[in-house]
């Protein structure tokens, strides 16, 4: 297990947003974190990543081989523990080009692990594993374009891109295909496969496009009005009645 919630739990006044949803994250699997609109999905995400403070409950992460506490952690804390979110680390500078974007990302993570003698040696190993991260993600075609000049499709790779750059154990892509025609939606499920395959990190999904869902994921999980309703294997969770009566009135599945 490489993520874990206890009874996570967050009150917007008399409102309960997420409702003591407990979860186990396995490593390398892709869960979907999918329900219809209001059930609490952005708000499960901003307690992982910190950004909000659950009103109860605890989120363990696995960290440095252990299971670490990180409920009260802030958000650049959770991310140098190992919790990357996809638009997490910076919006994209639009006038840096993608190359410039990802040494921003190293940086940021490297000026609180290094000191300034091992800097020389570390310049080589980013600058590696900024051309593998491009190659990793289709973009070494646009290393020196200025993010300004991308399409909307290649930004969110970008996006992507950054967020890998602190080598995450766990990373969460939020509404990967929002906004994205079928031809690069298709690509970016490309990319989803691709990154599981090579990189040893453990993927978590929100999205609303079911096809998508099914398409990438080992692992569902359904959330309604903040609880979890159901979660399994896709096929099974899917043809539950139960989750189809959470989407009816709201969108179909
Ligand atoms: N800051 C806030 N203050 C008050 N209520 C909030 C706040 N943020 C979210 N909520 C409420 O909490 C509930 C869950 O919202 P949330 O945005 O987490 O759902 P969601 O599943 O991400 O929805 P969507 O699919 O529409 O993005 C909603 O009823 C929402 O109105």
């Amino acid at each position: 297990m490489v993520l874990q919630t206890d009874g996570l739990t967050r009150q917007f006044g008399q409102l309960t947003a997420v409702d003591g949803v407990s979860l186990e994250i396995d490593d390398e699997e892709v869960t979907s974190i999918i329900g219809p609109n209001g059930a609490g999905k952005t708000t499960f995400y901003n307690l992982l990543t910190g950004v909000l403070e659950p009103t109860s409950g605890a989120i363990r992460l696995r960290s440095d081989g252990e299971l670490r506490e990180i409920t009260d952690d802030p958000p650049h804390e959770v991310a140098r523990r190992g919790l990357s979110r996809s638009y997490q680390i910076t919006n994209v500078f639009e006038g840096l080009t993608v190359r410039e974007n990802l040494r921003v990302a190293r940086i940021a993570r490297e000026g609180r692990t290094l000191d300034f003698r091992s800097r020389a040696g570390s310049n080589e190993a980013a600058n590696e594993q900024i051309d593998w991260l491009l190659e990793l993600t289709n973009l070494a075609e646009y290393a020196d374009t200025e993010c300004d000049e991308l399409s909307h499709g290649e930004k969110r790779k970008v996006e992507i891109a950054l967020a890998l750059a602190i080598e995450p154990t766990v990373f969460l892509l939020d509404e990967p295909t929002a906004g994205m025609n079928p031809t690069e939606t298709r690509k970016i499920v490309s990319l989803i496969h691709r990154l599981n395959d090579e990189i040893d990190a453990t993927f978590v999904v929100t999205e609303h496009d079911m096809d998508v869902v099914t398409d990438i994921s080992d692992r569902i999980v359904v959330l309604a009005d903040g609880a979890v309703l159901a979660e399994g294997e896709p096929a099974e969770v899917l043809a539950d009645e139960r989750v189809t009566e959470a989407y009816l009135g709201s969108e179909a599945l």
